[in-house]
């Protein structure tokens, strides 16, 4: 089955000061770490949703929205209209600690039940962190043409089934706060 894997680095990290998707975590990036971890769970192609040129280094091919500034919903909007597949395995570009076991479990799970499955632990639901059905890209198509880009309505409006991950695997770096506490947090795991 066609799965795309998409890295989601098209936001403008205003809180981070900084693009997240290209800080770096050991000798890679954010978005290539996960872009790896996206190949090794078996996607056929990854991409990286951006509007970036600075990403080109990655190797990566990189899909421009269509719709500016509408938030996530408008990166994957680009990327299904872009390359056509089954699905969408999606990582948020803040997300660099999923792990290849649980991605892989999520393609799994995809195959076996052929609708979306979403991330989700005791925190909350996690959009960003999801498998995408191609059929769903009618349904953003509807959301953007009536103008609601939240993805917490997209799911409402899809057939989706829930994957449990580990919150330490779902921590998203958002502010240079919380990237201090990541990086503390690996260097204490690591020694
Ligand atoms: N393609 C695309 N991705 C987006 C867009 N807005 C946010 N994202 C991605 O969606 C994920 C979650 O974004 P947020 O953390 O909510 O927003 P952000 O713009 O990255 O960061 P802040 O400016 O600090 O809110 C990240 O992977 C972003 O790169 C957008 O307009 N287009």
């Amino acid at each position: 089955m066609k799965i795309i894997g998409i890295v989601l680095a098209g936001g403008k990290s205003s809180r981070m000061g900084t693009d997240k998707g290209l800080l770096p975590i050991g000798k890679e990036t954010f978005a290539s770490h996960i872009g790896n971890k996206l190949e090794q769970s078996g996607c056929s192609q990854v991409i990286i949703s951006t509007n970036n040129e600075a990403y080109k280094s990655l190797g990566y091919p990189l899909i421009q929205d269509r719709h500016q500034e509408i938030g996530p919903l408008g990166g994957l909007h680009a990327c299904m209209l872009a390359y056509p597949a089954e699905g969408y395995m999606v990582v948020s570009c803040d997300s660099p600690y999923i792990s290849v076991s649980a991605l892989q479990k999520m393609k799994a799970l995809f195959i076996q039940k052929h609708h979306s499955i979403i991330g989700i632990n005791e925190e909350r639901e996690h959009p960003l962190i999801a498998c995408y059905a191609g059929s769903v890209l009618s349904v953003i198509e509807k959301q953007i043409e009536i103008e609601n880009y939240r993805m917490k309505d997209l799911i409402k409006k899809v057939m989706v089934d829930y994957l449990s991950i580990p919150s330490e695997e779902t921590f998203n770096c958002n502010t240079p706060s919380d990237l201090k506490l990541s990086v503390d947090a690996q260097t204490m795991l690591g020694s």
